[in-house]
């Protein structure tokens, strides 16, 4: 009607009058919310549209469009063009419109646009506007956050670059999907210290609002120490599994200095699992430690200050690396340490002994977690995940003989799970290789003088117990083993262990 009727000019000044008109007596306001905003891509706009997500694929709406993104395994249903849909929020409502329409000639503008222009049109009630508002688009924002890492796939990343942008402009991380099956249910280890370990990560990613009141940043570190094969790794990768968060596998070896490792830092995205592997070979940390102990182990001149100093003259590089130990704490510890949030902080080690107490002091390393040889309630695991078996099926007389060989045969749970792993589809056989497998070990450890051998470990885990922060989930275990005793008694103790 407006236009046969009217000329162009008074046209729009008719559309601008007719649009007051109806804002005045109209009981609701509108917002537009545009994929594009100018030159940039709104990020409301893909947050609504995830958030629409949730509630449009339980709708009754006969047309849903359906996509997967990339690096994605999850499919997300959203509004078809012009649909509409009806969203509450603390007592209001709000009728969301997706409104797409045909581009104008493009042929100006110096950046590509999409043909068709595409937003969403929220309507809500004039007496809502100031109540709802922000807190309905934070909301919206965080729940979309939360959609798209529950669909996407995890992310490993490795700087195997290097640690800069290097001349091409190639990120200095890069990524390949993470898919690891290791979870907190098919980890073999003490079950109380699992429960430790899942309570203490999700307080971790929900404390937002303790961490901010007591003024820490949001991160926190933990140590992982033990002999090869008892799942340090695997613990790594059931962390990530458990909270969603993607991993950075950082190669110290590669890095060249201080200043690219602070550059990694700020290149990794928030809720993320930072890990170095083998933290005693990437780098030499030793040196300021052996220095200051002297060359006893229970020396008087043993000085405990100057062990658990903050470490800020650092050990020299190790190889070739410039790598200091400062640069390392600073890394975990720093102030750049915060320039994100939600970061938690994995090293592994085979040999704590070698490190500086200074990387182990509580607040950059907050949980010392020891992964130990297979224990009975480790193997009761193994044994329900790779044959499907429980304990209690098995006989008296077996039961008891496993449970008298398992701690010395010393075996790990990589070594228990390739036994089983054998003849997985015949648990007899399966179990009664595995008893052949401890009696064989602990012969063997018999044979190859368990004695000297084994005092040797004790002399390191006695002297990690005297250097761990008090509280560690592990010193408690350590001192309780080894600490309280002296040496004759440990030695009588292995004794009676091998007789
Ligand atoms: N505690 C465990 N629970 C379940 N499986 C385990 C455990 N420990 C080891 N395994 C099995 O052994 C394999 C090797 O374990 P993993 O790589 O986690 O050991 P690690 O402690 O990281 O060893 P390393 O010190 O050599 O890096 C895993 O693939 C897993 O199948
Ligand atoms: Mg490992």
């Amino acid at each position: 009607l407006l236009h046969t009727i009217f000329p162009p000019e008074l046209r729009f000044a008719l559309l601008k009058l007719f649009n007051r008109v109806f804002n005045c007596f109209s009981s609701y306001c509108y917002f537009d919310i545009t994929e594009i905003d100018g030159v940039n891509t709104n990020e409301l706009y893909n947050a609504v549209q995830l958030y629409l997500s949730s509630s449009a694929s339980i709708t009754s709406g006969t047309r849903l469009s359906l996509t997967r993104a990339l690096n994605s395994s999850a499919f997300t249903f959203g509004l078809s063009n012009n649909d509409r849909l009806v969203d509450e929020f603390r007592g209001a409502t709000a009728f969301w419109e997706h409104c797409v329409m045909q581009r104008q000639s493009q042929s100006l503008s110096w950046r590509f646009l999409p043909e068709e222009k595409r937003g969403f049109t929220l309507r809500i009630k004039k007496k809502h506007k100031s109540l709802i508002l922000d807190s309905y688009l934070n909301h919206i924002m965080s729940r979309a956050e939360e959609i798209r890492r529950r669909n996407q796939d995890r992310l490993l990343y490795t700087n195997s670059r290097g640690g800069s942008i290097d001349s091409r402009g190639h990120h200095p991380w890069e990524s390949v999907p993470f898919k690891h099956p290791s979870t907190f249910d098919t980890l073999a280890m003490d079950p109380v210290k699992k429960a430790e370990i899942m309570a203490d990560l999700g307080e971790f990613a929900t404390g937002q609002s303790f961490y901010q009141k007591t003024g820490r940043a949001w991160k926190r570190g933990y140590l992982l120490y033990g002999p090869p094969g008892t799942g340090k790794s695997s613990m790594i990768a059931a962390m990530s599994n458990f909270l969603g968060y993607d991993v950075y596998d950082l190669e110290l070896s590669e890095v060249s200095s201080n200043s690219e490792l602070r550059k990694l830092l700020m290149k990794t995205s928030s809720k993320s699992i930072i890990v170095i592997e083998d933290i005693d070979c990437s780098i030499n940390l030793a040196n300021r430690r052996k220095k200051s102990m002297g060359i006893g182990r229970f020396e008087s001149g043993f000085n405990n200050a100057d062990v658990l100093g903050d470490g800020d003259g650092g050990g020299a590089g190790g190889g070739n690396s410039t790598i200091t130990l400062s640069g390392l704490l600073n890394f975990t510890d720093g102030l750049w340490s915060c320039c994100g949030s939600e970061r938690i902080f994995v090293f592994t080690t085979n040999h704590i002994d070698k490190l500086d107490p200074a990387l182990l002091r509580s607040g950059r390393m907050d949980m010392h977690i020891f992964m130990s040889y297979c224990s009975v309630a480790a193997l009761e695991i193994l044994l329900t995940n790779y044959l499907g078996l429980e304990m209690s099926e098995l006989d008296d007389e077996l039961v008891s003989e496993i449970e008298d060989l398992i701690d010395k045969a010393e075996m790990t749970p990589a070594d228990v799970s390739e036994v089983l792993i054998k003849n997985r589809r015949k648990k007899g056989r399966a179990v009664a290789d595995l008893l052949d497998a401890l009696r064989g070990r602990v012969e063997k450890r018999k044979g190859e003088g368990f004695k000297e051998k084994n005092n040797g470990d004790v002399e390191e885990q006695e002297k990690r117990a005297l250097e761990m922060p008090v509280g560690d989930c592990d010193s408690d275990h350590v001192l309780e083993k080894f600490g309280k005793k002296d040496e004759s008694n440990q030695v009588e103790e292995f004794n009676l262990m091998t007789s």
